[in-house]
């Protein structure tokens, strides 16, 4: 059984890594997003032979950078990508920005929650489309703001009918990655942004997937190695 880590405790491998020299947060950040497209591709053969189409919702930091590495890389295999964006490029760390900038020159950044129509979401998306939840990981440290939740939510019931499928990066929004607890604000805050089909978290298991509401909202869980060493 592989050991769980800490979200705390992946930071300081992260840090002991690029401090080292074994890699950089680029390439940690580029093989997250490969890691994400590998376990889609193995999760769903069917979404491998015929690209589909997928909405990369990216946040603030560099979860959604990582989001926006997916986004490239669907869109290198033939896939028809959306991202939409909650934050400001202007703010966003060093990793994330250059792969915001790097998406911006291949398709569209749409803020979200949307100013005022989901259309840009959900143009000529079909059954088995892709809602990537890139929005937060292991740095979310406080409920998720009701208008973001709730669009997200509204998004992905508005496409259960169509039967699409909801990949975590990472971690499901809204889920500590310590304790598994949802980081809900107060009623009627739905909690969880995304309850997945599919989280992929990198080189270990976090303690907050295994326990309380983890293992419900994270739904299949893979651990893609990012070139940290051996797993913990
Ligand atoms: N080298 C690396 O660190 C790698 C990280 N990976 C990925 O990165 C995330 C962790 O990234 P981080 O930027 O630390 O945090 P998040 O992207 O999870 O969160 C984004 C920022 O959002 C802010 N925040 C937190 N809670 C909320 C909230 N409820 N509403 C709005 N904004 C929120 C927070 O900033 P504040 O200053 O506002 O607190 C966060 O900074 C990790 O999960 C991986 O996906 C790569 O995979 C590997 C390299
Ligand atoms: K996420």
């Amino acid at each position: 059984m592989v050991e769980t880590i800490t979200p705390m405790q992946m930071r300081e491998l992260e840090a002991d890594a690029i401090s080292s020299g074994l890699t950089t947060g680029r390439d940690l950040m580029e093989r997250a997003g490969a890691g994400v497209v590998d376990a889609i591709l193995a999760k769903w053969p069917t979404k491998a032979d015929a690209p589909r189409r997928a909405v990369v919702l990216c946040g603030p930091g560099n979860n959604g950078g990582d989001g926006f590495v997916v986004a490239r890389l669907l869109l290198e295999k033939g896939w028809s990508v959306v991202v939409g964006f909650y934050g400001d490029a202007a703010k966003l760390p060093p990793d994330a920005r250059e792969n915001h900038d790097r998406w911006a020159k291949l398709g569209p950044v749409v803020p979200f929650p949307p100013q005022d129509t989901y259309e840009p979401f959900l143009a000529g998306f079909e059954p088995g489309a892709l809602l990537i939840d890139a929005l937060f990981g292991i740095g979310l440290t406080r409920p998720i703001a009701v208008d973001l939740s709730t669009a997200v939510l509204g998004l992905a019931i508005n496409n259960f009918a169509n039967d699409w499928n909801i990949v975590a990066v990472d971690v499901p929004s809204g889920l500590d990655a310590e304790t598994g607890t949802l980081l809900c604000g107060p009623p009627p805050h739905p909690g969880v942004a995304t309850a997945a089909d599919l989280t992929v978290t990198f080189h270990a298991p976090k303690t907050g997937h295994m326990q309380n509401e983890g293992p419900a909202v994270c739904g299949e869980l893979v651990v893609a190695d990012i070139g940290l060493g051996p797993a913990a």
